[in-house]
């Protein structure tokens, strides 16, 4: 469960998350939307505690994360496929990860196996296409096996095969009872993958609905989408 409470997050006159609340409740995978610059990775940053609210809270299971006494365990992010070391093997990036996580390395040849990516797990990082890097985020995201899991664009630079993978692995993590939280900028892929939608501009709720209530009050998810953000569609947004 990610529990949102009036967050709000300033840097200098920009104001790029704004008395935000929502939830995210377990057992579907909630989509998260909004045109650029409107506080969807902020936020993210936020619920990691990668940032400091300027004021509000962020949960994640009812506790902030700097808080989480194994964070890894109760919370997995892909946030930036590109944030890895270039000269380290896919399969000793993980190795790092769990060992300073208090997690064995079978889980780790586990996940390699579970994003298809065994086969090439002692070969540098430095080489993979971004569809790879990807692979290797959302590996590292579930090398804890956590409750509660953000993507934020995961489907970026991934081939057709690669992005019914993603679907169908959200999915699938979803129906084994687990929160999940996925940015995306393409409607159509959003529309067959989650089951609810938080949408946001200028860093601002715009509404929290069901893909089914969005897709019976317009004709398709991306007309929703389209209807319902045309004011917001700005960057850089000051108080
Ligand atoms: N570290 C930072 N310092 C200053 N401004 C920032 C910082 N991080 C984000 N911002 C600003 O906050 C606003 C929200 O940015 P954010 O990256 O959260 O949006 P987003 O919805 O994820 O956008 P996109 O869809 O383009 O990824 C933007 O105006 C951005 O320039």
């Amino acid at each position: 469960m990610i529990e949102l409470h009036r967050l709000t997050k300033r840097y200098g006159d920009t104001r790029a998350v704004h008395d935000l609340s929502f939830t995210v409740a377990p057992g579907h995978v909630t989509g998260f939307l909004g045109p650029n610059g409107a506080g969807k990775s902020t936020t993210m940053r936020l619920i990691l505690g990668l940032d400091a609210p300027t004021s509000g809270t962020a949960l994640v299971n009812g506790r902030p994360y700097t808080s989480l006494a194994r964070p890894m365990r109760e919370v997995g992010a892909l946030l930036d496929a590109n944030a890895v070391h270039g000269g380290r093997s896919a399969y000793d990036h993980l190795l790092c990860l769990a060992r300073t996580n208090d997690i064995g390395p079978r889980r780790v040849a586990e996940v390699l196996e579970q994003v298809g990516l065994a086969g090439v797990a002692r070969k540098r990082v430095g080489g993979f296409s971004l569809g790879m890097k990807q692979r290797l985020g959302i590996a590292a995201a579930l090398l804890g096996d956590p409750k509660v899991l953000m993507f934020d664009e995961p489907v970026n630079g991934l081939d057709p095969d690669g992005v019914r993978w993603i679907r169908d692995l959200m999915r699938s993590l979803a129906a084994e009872g687990r929160t999940i939280l996925l940015s995306s900028h393409l409607m159509s892929e959003m529309a067959l993958t989650a089951e609810r939608i938080v949408i946001v501009g200028r860093g601002r709720l715009i509404i929290e609905a069901t893909v089914a209530e969005l897709t019976t009050r317009y004709p398709t998810l991306e007309d929703a989408y389209m209807a319902l953000t045309a004011s917001s569609v700005q960057f850089g947004v000051s108080s």
